[in-house]
């Protein structure tokens, strides 16, 4: 008998059918009732596939022939390990496939924040360009200024890669530990938090959310970068306090920030939205036809090799794994 999958996001038709070879497949509705399609599709469902929902106890519980979870997305800091843990629920996510893109998208909040490309845009479209621009519209240098990444993974390390040869970036970077290789590769020095936060041009912060980086940059750490430093944040929100993002660009104590995430999404009425000084985007570093494509591709491959057999690629709780193997 074909087992029961769940889809809670939006999936391409040649991805519908293709888990349809093997699987009963549900698909939520986003303009029906959200809550009565859950409670009719979690008790029956062996699997579920999808992003950006929260999966914890509550959500969860009526889930009781869940064997596994395949998560369109590299993060999964919305899903509560423990208790998948305790339910035997393989959870797997997609690395590697989103490495270069979410860079590209790092990169370009770099640029456009550096430059000030958002802002002139719509300063252009608003019908202001009368004359040559002077200093009070020009931006800072990319090139050859040092660039600071926080988590040299695997995306943090393609940011780099992308400062140091294309840009001729110093790179300096903070993490859990060193890693010798990418510090040959990129002549990449290690630094502490607070000396990377005072020595660095641009702070990429591309760290996992997790209980210990939860604002991991707030009031404190703000202060200690430079006046003329730029952030950007393409991890998750909550790694940065907002609110005290939001003073520090008002108060012009760092230059500007480039956001790609937010403590609250989708971000509605924020304060932000007035700062000339950030550059806001919606959530989009995987977000290209390509990626997104290989993605469902990768997500929709980990399911099936956990509900029909054989070692998924990208197990995020290998101990449920190894109890089911066992
Ligand atoms: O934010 C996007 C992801 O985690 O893939």
């Amino acid at each position: 008998m074909k087992k029961n999958v769940f889809v809670f996001s939006r999936l391409a038709p040649e991805h519908q059918a293709r888990l349809r070879q093997h699987f009963n497949v549900s698909l939520l509705d986003p303009d029906g009732d959200i809550a009565a399609q859950y409670a009719a599709a979690l008790p029956e469902a062996h699997g579920l596939l999808g992003v950006g929902r929260p999966f914890g106890r509550a959500q969860l519980e009526p889930a009781r022939r869940l064997e596994a979870i395949a998560s369109i997305s590299v993060g999964y800091d919305n899903y509560d390990l423990t208790y998948l843990d305790e339910r035997d629920i393989l959870l797997t996510n997609t690395p590697d496939v989103l490495t270069e893109t979410t860079a590209d998208l790092g990169f370009a909040l770099l640029m456009s924040a550096a430059r000030r490309v958002a802002e002139l845009d719509a300063w252009v479209k608003a019908g202001h360009w009368q004359a040559a621009v002077g200093p009070a519209l020009f931006g800072g240098d990319v090139h050859g200024k040092t660039l600071g990444i926080l988590g040299l993974g695997k995306i943090g390390a393609a940011i780099a890669r992308r400062g140091r040869f294309g840009f001729g970036m110093p790179v300096i970077y903070h993490g859990n530990g060193r890693k010798p290789e990418l510090e040959a590769e990129l002549g990449a020095g290690y630094r502490s938090l607070d000396e990377l936060l005072g020595e660095a041009d641009f702070v990429c912060v591309v760290v996992p959310l997790s209980e210990r980086t939860r604002h991991l940059i707030g009031r404190r750490e703000l202060a200690l970068m430079k006046p003329s430093a730029i952030l950007i944040n393409i991890a998750r929100g909550p790694v940065l306090d907002e609110a005290a993002l939001i003073e520090a660009l008002r108060d012009r104590r760092i230059q500007a920030a480039g956001l790609d995430v937010y403590e609250k999404e989708p971000l509605k009425d924020s304060p932000l939205f007035a700062l000339p000084n950030a550059v806001t985007l919606p959530h989009i570093g995987s977000a290209t036809h390509e990626t997104r494509r290989a993605m469902a591709e990768r997500a929709i491959d980990n399911l099936e090799r956990a509900l029909l057999g054989g070692t998924p690629r990208d197990i995020v709780n290998p101990q449920v794994w190894a109890r089911r193997q066992a």
